[in-house]
């Protein structure tokens, strides 16, 4: 496909801003117009060609892309009534609910208060296996985890912690990463 510019020019993409500059690699010049002795109509043509290329790649990204993901990392303290009452830090867990929420209240203030994070305290502290990640629960999207798990993890901008959301698997905190 003839793109109508001088011969040792060609059409390249630039990821960063998303658009298309024009090359020579053997004068390696690069520019963001057109240089002078370009065919414009067939340019225009090839161009068009390009665009819908380009769409088709941007979509295919976005696909398998992060498009409406949300990164999160949380602290869990299981109860007796838990979904799966056990975990990496004890085998059977006969705290009440009651009990859960009293200690992850703790963690909250001393979160709140700067303290502590709430990776850190996750490390050590939280009754899910993503402990051993600082509670970093990678990216996710809508209908991937527990509803009240999602709604409030969506609810949040990156870096804010949440209130204490409970689950069928215990007491969470929230932290949004991305
Ligand atoms: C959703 N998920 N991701 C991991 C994880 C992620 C990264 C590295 C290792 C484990 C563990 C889990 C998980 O379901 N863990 C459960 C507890 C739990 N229940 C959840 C409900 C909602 C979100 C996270 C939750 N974690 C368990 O260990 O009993």
């Amino acid at each position: 496909m003839a793109t109508g510019l001088p011969p040792g020019w060609e059409v390249r993409h630039s990821n960063s801003k998303n658009l298309p500059y024009y090359f020579n690699p053997s004068t390696k010049e690069s520019r963001w117009e057109p240089p002078e002795g370009t065919d414009s109509e067939s340019l225009k043509h090839y161009m068009g060609q390009y665009h819908t290329a380009q769409l088709g790649r941007d979509g295919a990204l976005a696909q398998q892309g992060l498009e409406g993901k949300i990164r999160c990392a949380h602290l869990l303290v299981k109860h007796r009534d838990s979904r799966r009452a056990s975990s990496w830090r004890e085998a059977q867990i006969t705290r009440s609910k009651e009990e859960a929420r009293g200690i992850i209240e703790n963690y909250e203030n001393k979160i709140k208060s700067g303290s502590t994070s709430l990776g850190d305290l996750a490390t050590t502290e939280s009754d899910c296996s993503s402990a051993r990640k600082r509670g970093d629960l990678g990216f996710f999207g809508q209908g991937d985890m527990q509803k009240e798990f999602e709604e409030a993890s969506f609810a949040l901008k990156p870096g804010e912690i949440s209130p204490v959301i409970e689950t069928a698997s215990g007491l969470h905190l929230i932290e949004r990463l991305e």
